[in-house]
């Protein structure tokens, strides 16, 4: 198998954090941190792909997005990005050990499938994921906090659409939290098939559907719950068709909001009547948990279902 590199050279006092972010959104799936061995003062953050997940466009978004950070006030003197190959066979299973088990809360577990884990509750829920797929193992802060905001809000949800499913981790959690009727969303026909085969390694989440289509374009139903982890340009087209596609006294999650834009998102949420029930706030990112205005007024003060 071969591997490329992708590494990002950054001065040791630029946050590694923003590298790593900027790299889950361009679809890794982790990151490694090392001392740059020819230069004192660097630091590099690698990432790896195999043949098949890689394209030129991962290495352009990620340059393109690298270009956009001085827009949020981040200096990138000194910031470079290189490409390499590997063709090492025992590395497809040494960059396992940067994926570990993942606890979301007490009762619920992110395991790679290659980890005999074994639960330390009788509740205890276990999420297996391949995480060499696609986005979504629980370790970046957006699905980390949509699944928290998920737990608190599912209750006894019957329904849920999952907008930009990724990995179909968010929709499997959901079923292993009772959810009946649940459908998954995504543009890109590689996460369909990545959420699909991710579907099959949970048993009792078979019947969950995935389908290749942007945001709910074309879709006729409405549900108890919405959750959409995307970058916040795609939310905010995303935003007016929540109210039709939401039941009664339902509730919405939005994540994948840079901090920065969670007051546009707000704003924007407020104009189709939702306010913001709770946002969590977890390394740059925003995840916000929403509901019609009035149903929230009407209930004399309950927040939560
Ligand atoms: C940040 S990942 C989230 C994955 C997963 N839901 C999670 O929480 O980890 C965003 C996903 O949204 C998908 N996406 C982006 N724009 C979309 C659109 N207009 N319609 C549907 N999916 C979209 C991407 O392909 C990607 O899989």
């Amino acid at each position: 198998m071969l591997w490329k590199k992708i590494s990002v050279a950054i001065p040791n006092d630029f946050d590694p954090e923003i590298i790593s972010d900027v790299f889950m959104r361009v679809g890794a799936n982790g990151t490694e941190m090392v001392d740059d061995e020819n230069d004192s003062v660097k630091t590099k953050i690698n990432s790896y792909f195999d043949e098949n997940s890689y394209n030129e466009t991962i290495l352009n978004n990620l340059q393109a997005q690298i270009k956009k950070l001085p827009e949020f006030g981040f200096d990138i003197t000194g910031v470079e990005v290189s490409v390499s190959e590997l063709d090492d066979s025992s590395w497809e299973n040494e960059w396992k050990q940067y994926y570990h088990p993942v606890k979301i809360s007490r009762y619920l577990t992110v395991v790679p499938n290659w980890v005999d884990y074994q639960p330390k509750y009788q509740d205890e829920h276990i999420i297996v994921m391949d995480p060499g797929k696609s986005f979504g193992t629980g370790t970046h802060p957006t699905t980390y906090s949509c699944m928290q905001a998920l737990e608190l809000i599912l209750g006894d949800a019957d329904s849920l659409y999952d907008v930009g499913t990724g990995s179909g981790i968010l929709s499997i959690q959901a079923r292993l939290l009772g959810v009946k009727d649940i459908k998954a969303y995504d543009l890109d026909p590689e996460a369909v098939r990545a959420a699909k085969e991710n579907i099959q390694l949970n048993p009792g989440c078979e019947d969950i559907e995935v389908f290749e289509n942007s945001l709910l374009d074309g879709v006729d139903g409405k549900v108890d719950v919405i959750v959409a982890n995307m970058l916040a340009d795609v939310i905010q087209k995303f935003i007016p068709d929540i109210d039709g596609h939401l039941n009664a006294n339902g509730f919405v999650v939005l994540s994948g909001i840079i901090n920065e834009k969670e007051a546009l998102i707000t704003e924007q949420m407020a104009e189709q009547d939702f306010m913001v029930l709770e946002a969590f706030h977890l390394k740059g990112w925003s995840t916000l948990i929403c509901r019609r205005k009035e149903e929230y007024e009407a209930e004399d003060g309950a927040i939560l279902r």
